[in-house]
């Protein structure tokens, strides 16, 4: 008999995201460096979609790609986003021994050698990558910035803003560890397409900056306004998965 957690997705199996246990993950001496190849002009523009907000990428050739680390080719990156909680306290979708962080970045990649477009990956088994970094109260990120100054023009819903060259590379923490695990989309269609990679250093943003994301808006304009925060799915249970690490 399934709990309705396990019922989320018509019988569920690997869906996301997890609390990762440190000690139950199992170091993969195999699995190899991560590498990561963005062209900062593939940038297109950002948009506030209802649920959080998406700085979308030209994925119409191999400019900005991802592989090695637990892949058996390149992957390209389609757009990243955001889910950020109301206060510090909450806000990561994933967390590591039950601890939570105020916000999490998710760098979406599909497989382009086993698809031929995004929407065909999102429903293929390993046709999306993942690249999870937890974001952590501290000092000002310069990177992050360029980003922020431009969520006012995206306060509301279905507003979008041209965006046309940044580096998402400046958002990675330099620490190389991960884990990985088998997942899922966190948003609907909740697809079990995603290999998920998860960076173990947070990168550090500072209060003001994380207020910004709290200013953006779930709603249209004219719309009574509600506060785009707490755009995070609750913890999926394990089940029968292993988390691999890619450090002893
Ligand atoms: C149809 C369809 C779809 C899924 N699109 S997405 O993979 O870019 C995505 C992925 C994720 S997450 N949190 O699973 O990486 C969240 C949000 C989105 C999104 O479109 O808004
Ligand atoms: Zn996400």
């Amino acid at each position: 008999k399934k709990n309705n957690s396990e019922l989320s997705v018509s019988g569920g199996t690997r869906q996301s995201p997890i609390n990762i246990q440190w000690r139950d993950s199992v170091y993969d001496p195999h699995l190899k460096p991560l590498k990561i190849h963005y062209d900062p002009t593939t940038c297109l523009y950002i948009w506030n979609n209802g649920y959080s907000f998406q700085v979308e990428f030209d994925d119409s050739a191999d400019k900005s790609v991802i592989m090695g680390g637990p892949l058996e080719n390149h992957y390209r990156l389609k757009q990243f986003h955001f889910h950020w909680g109301a206060i510090n306290e909450w806000g990561s979708e994933h967390m590591v021994d039950s601890k939570v962080y105020p916000a999490e970045l998710h760098l979406v990649h599909w497989n382009p050698v086993t698809s031929t477009s995004f929407e065909e990956a999102i429903m293929e088994n390993n046709g999306l990558v993942v690249i999870g970094v937890f974001l952590k109260l501290g000092a000002h990120h310069a990177g992050l910035q360029k980003l922020v100054d431009a969520l006012p023009a995206v306060k509301h819903k279905d507003t979008i803003v041209e965006f046309d060259v940044f580096d998402p590379s400046c958002l990675m923490p330099s620490c190389p560890d991960y884990w990985t695990y088998d997942g899922s989309l966190t948003t609907p269609p909740l697809t079990e397409s995603v290999t998920w990679i998860i960076k173990k250093t947070p990168i550090e943003v500072d209060q003001n900056q994380l207020e910004e994301f709290r200013m953006l808006l779930f709603t249209s304009a004219g719309e009574e306004e509600k506060r785009m925060v707490d755009n995070f799915r609750p913890l999926q249970p394990l089940m029968n998965r292993t988390v691999r690490s890619s450090f002893r």
